[in-house]
């Protein structure tokens, strides 16, 4: 598949998710490139049907986005509730497992998914796996003694890298921290990893989204479809 045909179905999956939205509800919106075409259609939809919505961002970038379409964003500590968020993921397996964090954004992903009463994913369909950890893993570590986490993720066989920006500098999360990924490939007891990773001191917070979420959109040539987690 090819960057042209993964846009279309990234497309279609936010345009289809878009249409979950309903007036005076609370939305979490999520972060990366699928969430920028949920956001443009949800800001057609502000300018051309008058659907009004409060939305929560999960990123600057976000943020940013919504409003320049007229969204009205609030700090996630003004409202007492959340209905829905439609996010991202760069994986998910059919236990609803998934990975989160490719765009840096996945601590205020997670904090915004967990004062959710729903969570929707959108993907293209080659994100949906039998196993995931093929997409490395982001941890987000605060900058002070980040060596030190990653020679013990060295130690531990977990394949360590400090991201790095396009000039060759950390990248810097909305929190200023340092994202660390691991490069596992297959990632075969998500739960254990996810208890390790977060009683490392020094690590904010990982990419596990382990069974949070409750609905997949799946861009597919045929269609999004949807997969519905019935275990949650
Ligand atoms: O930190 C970024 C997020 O977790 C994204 O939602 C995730 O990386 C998917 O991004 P994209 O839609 O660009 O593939």
């Amino acid at each position: 598949m090819d960057k042209a045909q993964q846009d279309a179905l990234k497309k279609a999956a936010g345009i289809e998710a878009a249409k979950i939205v309903e007036n005076d509800m609370t939305v979490g919106l999520g972060t990366g490139s699928t969430v920028r075409f949920l956001v443009d259609e949800l800001g057609r939809r502000v300018q051309e049907e008058g659907l009004h919505f409060t939305g929560v961002t999960t990123s600057r970038r976000t943020q940013e986005q919504a409003e320049g379409y007229g969204i009205r964003i609030v700090n996630i500590d003004e409202v007492d509730h959340i209905d829905v968020t439609i996010d991202g993921a760069d994986e998910v397996d059919k236990n609803f497992n998934g990975i989160k964090g490719g765009g840096a954004a996945l601590l205020w992903e997670k904090i915004v998914a967990i004062n959710s009463n729903r969570i929707v994913w959108i993907v293209d369909q080659s994100k949906v796996v039998d196993v995931i950890g093929a997409f490395p893993l982001p941890v987000e570590v605060i900058p002070f003694g980040v060596g030190h986490v990653i020679k013990k993720f060295e130690a531990k066989g977990y394949r360590p890298t400090l991201r790095m920006d396009t000039d060759g500098k950390p990248v810097r999360t909305d929190e200023n921290d340092l994202v660390v990924d691991l490069h596992l490939e297959r990632i075969e007891h998500p739960q254990d990893l996810a208890t390790d990773l977060i009683t490392t001191v020094g690590v904010v917070e990982h990419g596990l989204f382990l069974n949070m979420v409750d609905t997949v959109i799946v861009g597919d040539p045929n269609g999004p479809c949807v997969m519905t987690n019935s275990n949650k």
